[in-house]
This record gives C-alpha cells, sequence and structure tokens, in this order.
C-alpha cells in the first residue's frame, strides 16, 4: 500500500558512524514523487553511504528513512526501491541476456514477467543485438546500460543510482540520461549521485548538497544561486594596455552612481552586472571613455558550478 500523501522517501536525523569517522551527521531531506533529485557533494561527503542506507545495504545509526510513509525494512519499502551502484554488479562470464536473468530472479520478478521484462530492458539499452555477448566483453558505456538495466528490472518506484554516468564518454551519457527520462515519464522518482554539476544542473527537478555528512543546500538551481552567489553576471574585459588607473563606470543602479573597476598596470577588468541588457552597453561605453580599446570580453552567468565552489570551497577533500 501507498500513503497518499507521503512523499517517496523521507529522511529524518540520518547519522552513520563509522567507528570514529561520522559520515552521515543527522541528514534531513526528501524526495518528491515523481522527481529526480540530484545528490553533490565532494568527496567523502557522505553520499554513497546515504544511498548504502537507503537501499538497505547499511544500517543507520540513528534516524528514520519511509518510504511512501513505510519504514525503511518493511516488505512494500524493500520492493519500491532499485539501486543501480556506483560499482558494476554484473557477471562478466554471462551473456547480457543471463545478467537480466539472474537479478530478475534475484529481485523477485515472477517468471511468467521475467521474459518481457528483460526483452523490454534490452530494447531500452539498445543491446537487442548484444543479447547473446558475453558482458565481459563490453565497453564502459555498454556495462554502465546493463547495470542499469539490472537494478530497474522488477520496475521500482523509487530509483537509486550512485555515479551512473561515471567513466562513459558523452554519448553513453546521452544514452544513459535518454533511459533515465523514459523511467522518469512514467512515473518513477529518482535520486542521482553525481560529480558532473552540468549533468545535476540540467537533468534534475532539484539539487540538495551533502558536505561533511551534513545537508548544506537544497532546492531547485534558481533557488540555490538566488542564496548564494546571486543572479548577477560575472563581467570580463580585456583591454589593449595596462591600466593607468582604475576606470570610473556606471554602477547597476543607473548613471547616478558610479564604481571604480580594474587596477592598475592590468589590463583585464572584472565586475558583476546584474541586468547584461540594460547595464552592459554604458559599462562597455565607460571603458572606451577610459581611452581604452575592448580585445576581448567575457560574460559569466553563474551556474551550479559556482554555487558548489561557493558552498564547499577549493579545498581538496582527499
Ligand atoms: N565501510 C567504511 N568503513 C569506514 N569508513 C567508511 C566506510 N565507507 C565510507 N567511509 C567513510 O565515510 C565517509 C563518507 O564516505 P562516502 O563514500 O559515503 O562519501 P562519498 O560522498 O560517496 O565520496 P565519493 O564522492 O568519494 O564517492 C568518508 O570519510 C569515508 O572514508
Amino acid at each position: 500500500m501507498i500513503y497518499a500523501e507521503s512523499p517517496a522517501l523521507e529522511i529524518v536525523n540520518l547519522r552513520k558512524h563509522y567507528r570514529r569517522i561520522e559520515a552521515l551527521r543527522g541528514v534531513d531531506f526528501e524526495l518528491g514523487r515523481g522527481e529526480c533529485l540530484a545528490f553533490l557533494g565532494p568527496n567523502g561527503a557522505g553520499k554513497t553511504t546515504l544511498i548504502r542506507a537507503l537501499a538497505g545495504r547499511t544500517r543507520p545509526t540513528e534516524g528514520t528513512i519511509k518510504v511512501f510513509g513505510h519504514p525503511i525494512d518493511s516488505i512494500g519499502a524493500r520492493q519500491a526501491l532499485g539501486l543501480v551502484p556506483q560499482d558494476l554488479a554484473l557477471y562478466g562470464d554471462l551473456t547480457t541476456r543471463e545478467n537480466l536473468m539472474a537479478f530478475g530472479k534475484f529481485h523477485g520478478v515472477p517468471r511468467r514477467e521475467l521474459k518481457k521484462r528483460i526483452d523490454w530492458a534490452l530494447q531500452w539499452t539498445g543491446l537487442t543485438d548484444r543479447a547473446r555477448d558475453l558482458v565481459g566483453g563490453f565497453s564502459g558505456g555498454m556495462k554502465r546500460r546493463v547495470n542499469l538495466a539490472c537494478g530497474v528490472l522488477h520496475q521500482p518506484k523509487i530509483i537509486l543510482l550512485d555515479e551512473p554516468t561515471v567513466g562513459v564518454d558523452p554519448q553513453s551519457r546521452e544514452r544513459i540520461f535518454t533511459m533515465l527520462d523514459q523511467l522518469s515519464d512514467e512515473g518513477a522518482s529518482i535520486l542521482l549521485t553525481t560529480h558532473h554539476l552540468d549533468e545535476a544542473e540540467q537533468r534534475s527537478d532539484r539539487i540538495v548538497i551533502l558536505d561533511q555528512g551534513r545537508v548544506i543546500a537544497d532546492g531547485t538551481i534558481d533557488e540555490l544561486v538566488l542564496s548564494t552567489v546571486g543572479h548577477s553576471r560575472l563581467v570580463r574585459v580585456r583591454v589593449d594596455r595596462p591600466l593607468t588607473a582604475p576606470v570610473t563606470v556606471p554602477g547597476d543602479g543607473g548613471q547616478r552612481r558610479t564604481v571604480h573597476v580594474g587596477e592598475a598596470g592590468r589590463d583585464l577588468i572584472e565586475t558583476r552586472i546584474d541586468d547584461v541588457t540594460v547595464n552592459l552597453g554604458p559599462f562597455l561605453k565607460a571603458v572606451r571613455h577610459g581611452g581604452y580599446v575592448v580585445s576581448d570580453m567575457e560574460v559569466q552567468v553563474p551556474s551550479l558550478h559556482h554555487v558548489f565552489l561557493h558552498l564547499t570551497g577549493n579545498e581538496l577533500r582527499d
């Protein structure tokens, strides 16, 4: 039974200790029904631990996980979840069809359904022609697709993916996301971890950022940009010669307020502009009036990349 009002996943105060390491330090968030949520974080943030806890592969030290309102250890919850692990969990000395058969049985797909599901999976992965080939000889991208199919053969309502596109080429990434879009369109709720920030930005409805075992941001890309780096564009202008003094340009508020940009001795001017459609022209005009010729220009739109570094810093974590 699925409780009508409950989110697909509800995680409250989740903690996991490995002896003295606190991998999760009180994690709270929800996965809405039909939502695709990207789970991000630097190395060691606790993403894999969280996915493993959701998939019942590791027992949390504290906290609760509910699946459509059911406790995580109930049969209903288990059936609703499908895990696609980061490490490929395939039998290299079996064919694609044999792997799918083994995982279908493992997930309890009824015998009468199994052939139909395997045929669907072969078509979904684009591997119908390779059904009789040994998986051990496949490319990285093909193995990832089979791995994905093995995790969703039992049609779980919630799919947990730990770095589904790690180590694959751009074509395979596209293919994998097309496959996930199809599951999404059929109503699946998806939680995926990734280090590809562009992927998270383009493909997910919402983003949760984890750092050192804690959720440090949760929202849509627009909400995260607004609450961190803001929507203003970073404008970088290179001029034909080093500045003799900072240049006076109109501020964002209009012509009356002016600001000084650039540093004497450098040929680069950097500034933030809230509304480029209104204020970029007057800015460039002011640079020209200063006696400089613009030789190059870049306008940076704030992205998840900026949000991520703003929140987690530049220090290496491993
Ligand atoms: N089985 C384990 N035993 C001891 N410590 C562990 C174990 N698994 C993870 N950890 C530690 O818990 C912390 C979180 O690790 P986890 O693998 O969950 O991070 P992650 O965000 O998935 O990192 P990555 O992006 O590198 O995969 C790390 O400090 C890690 O060393």
